[in-house]
């Protein structure tokens, strides 16, 4: 109930077409009741009465009414899905703009795929509420309404019979009501198991060929679209008993009245036109109370929807995205004091870290697989925050700091460079917004990558393709060292490619890299022994922990971990 209410809450963005709606849809049905009434009238006083001057006039009337009920249906239905579509606007931008402030520890813990199935199956099935609640459920409100009071006037009997289902009625919706619950979620569960699982393989299908797993991956998907199909064939079963028995319980009613009117009509009490015209009444009492059934099997499945839904928009957003303090300007002086950082495990992902870079130095990390090094980074993003300790960038703590404009002010290159699906362009002036085409060359030239743009068909305006796959490695990583120079950071964090790129490719993303390194401190997740060579400092970490410091000739002397480490080419040459 609450989920429902909280869609329909939605609904006061926009008052007046709720009204108008409202409007369309009493007048309308209001409508319903002319037809039989004309009939009574006809049956009872017309055709005995031979009355042919007022035939004409009355069966105008019922047409005039249903040509007024279709017209106000028409204009409703007009309304609904303007409004139905503004509120489903509203909905999935809310959505998309809470998905963007939620932590990325959020995202870990979420396949693309369950996030997909929210915006595009979970909203859309929240909207068959709306349309539904409101086309049916407030049409069929407002029907059975104003049919009840004309059922009652008519003949007071015949409607408290015709009234004997509807406890019957009520208890049935209610129990189905109860019940569904799960079973709606089972298939939203599903539906969502299938879609991450698809979305998982569809990203992966390079590994899928490459490894010849496409039965295995077929009998995993037939595996889950099985999962889906008995959970809606679960829905579908309980639902073929329900309705046909809620239909036999209006008809049980119907029934019931004909005996009663029938008897009415043999002891005197009633006239055919009377019977005939309850009868019809009674129809469109029945039609509207089985079009509720209908509507609560729409609403228990938006409600399993609407949970979804709410609950990522229920989900506390990362703080500090829009508060928190900025500085007037950053010379790049970096310390972390005693930082210690768990991903929730038992055991400290890093701990006791201490380091630090004056303005314009170049620090290098360097250790083991999971050692901690892109933690460490990922902390003075504030991507992650840090349990113990402190981080600061010119004596101001970071988690004080404003983050939008924390993360403005450092920029980042990762080891996959991530390309969005756009042009060359677009990908870069995602470095800094107002480019002109003479800095955008500029950038591209002092990455090296100049060259094989200019070569490209289209040039800056080439598409990329999905995560730049269109694009080889070395050339992805040299845009995203042109995107990191327009962004001019006064921090750079870079995480060294370890892939195999050509000696010339690597020479020209080395030079790059050294100019974008250039006069701002620079953290390197480092891989090659030219970048440590050059660093000023090397921090060497073993399992969330700094046990050797020093410069490269220095930790070389020491032969320790580090010595090791360029022995075992760990740190290529
Ligand atoms: N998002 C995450 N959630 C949970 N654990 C994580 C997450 N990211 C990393 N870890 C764990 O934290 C530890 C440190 O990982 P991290 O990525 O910092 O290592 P790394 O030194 O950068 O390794 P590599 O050189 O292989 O990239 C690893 O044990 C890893 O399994």
């Amino acid at each position: 109930m609450k989920t429902t209410l909280r869609v329909f809450s939605y609904l006061r963005r926009y008052p007046l077409m709720a009204a108008a709606q409202l409007f369309c849809a009493i007048t309308g049905t209001l409508m319903v009741v002319v037809f039989p009434a004309v009939t009574r009238e006809v049956l009872d006083v017309v055709v005995p009465k031979a009355q042919w001057d007022r035939l004409g006039p009355l069966i105008l009337t019922a047409l005039g009414a249903y040509f007024a009920q279709h017209l106000f249906n028409s204009l409703r239905i007009m309304l609904n899905n303007t409004f139905e579509q503004k509120v489903i606007y509203d909905l999935r931008s809310d959505l998309y703009q809470r998905l963007q402030t939620l932590p990325l520890r959020w995202f870990d813990n979420r396949p693309t795929g369950d996030i997909m199935t929210t915006v595009g199956e979970d909203i859309p099935n929240v909207e068959r509420v709306l349309i539904d609640g409101i086309e049916q459920g407030l049409v069929a409100i407002i029907q059975i309404a104003v049919v009840g009071v004309f059922m009652f006037q008519a003949d007071v009997t015949l409607a408290l019979w015709a009234l004997v289902p509807i406890p019957f009625l009520a208890a049935g919706a209610l129990g189905y009501t109860r019940s569904s619950k799960d079973r709606h979620r089972a298939v939203r569960r599903a539906s969502s198991g299938m879609n991450s699982l698809l979305h998982d393989n569809v990203a992966g299908m390079r590994q899928i060929k490459a490894y010849a797993m496409e039965a295995e991956e077929h009998s995993r998907f037939n595996a889950a679209s099985a999962a889906l199909k008995a959970a809606s064939l679960h829905v579908m079963r309980i639902w073929a008993i329900y309705r046909p028995g809620m239909h036999f319980l209006t008809s049980v009613g119907m029934v019931l009245v004909l005996w009663m009117g029938a008897r009415g009509l043999m002891e005197g009490r009633i006239e055919k036109g009377d019977l005939a015209a309850f009868l019809l009444l009674l129809k469109f009492f029945y039609d509207p109370i089985e079009q509720l059934h209908q509507l609560n099997q729409i609403i228990q499945g938006g409600r399993a929807a609407g949970e979804r839904v709410f609950e990522i928009l229920d989900t506390e957003p990362e703080t500090d995205t829009v508060e928190g303090r900025t500085l007037p300007a950053i010379t790049g002086h970096v310390r972390y004091e005693n930082v210690g950082f768990s991903y929730g495990g038992k055991i400290p992902t890093v701990h006791g870290i201490n380091l630090e870079a004056q303005p314009g130095q170049t620090i290098a990390l360097v250790g083991s697989t999971g050692a901690g090094k892109s933690t460490l980074i990922n902390l003075l993003t504030r991507f992650y925050e840090y349990d113990e300790g402190v981080i600061t960038i010119d004596g101001a703590p970071v988690h004080e700091l404003n983050k939008a404009w924390l993360r403005s002010s450092i920029g980042y290159v990762t080891q996959e460079s991530f390309l969005f699906n756009g042009t060359v362009r677009e990908n870069l002036v995602i470095g800094k917004r107002n480019a002109t085409d003479e800095e955008l060359w500029e950038a591209l030239a002092s990455a090296n990558a100049d060259g094989f743009v200019g070569r490209l068909e289209k040039g800056l305006d080439t598409k990329v393709g999905e995560r730049g796959v269109k694009l080889s490695v070395g050339e992805k990583q040299r845009i995203s060292i042109a995107r990191a120079l327009l962004r001019n950071p006064p921090i750079l964090l870079l995480d060294e490619a370890t892939a195999s790129v050509d000696t010339e490719t690597e020479r020209q993303i080395q030079t790059a890299l050294d100019r974008l390194m250039e006069n701002r401190t620079s953290f390197v997740i480092a891989h090659r022994l030219s970048t440590v060579r050059h660093a000023d400092c090397i921090y060497v970490l073993n399992q969330g922990k700094i046990l050797e410091k020093g410069t490269h000739d220095n930790l070389v002397s020491q032969n320790g971990i580090y010595a090791n480490l360029c022995k075992s080419s760990l740190i290529k040459n």
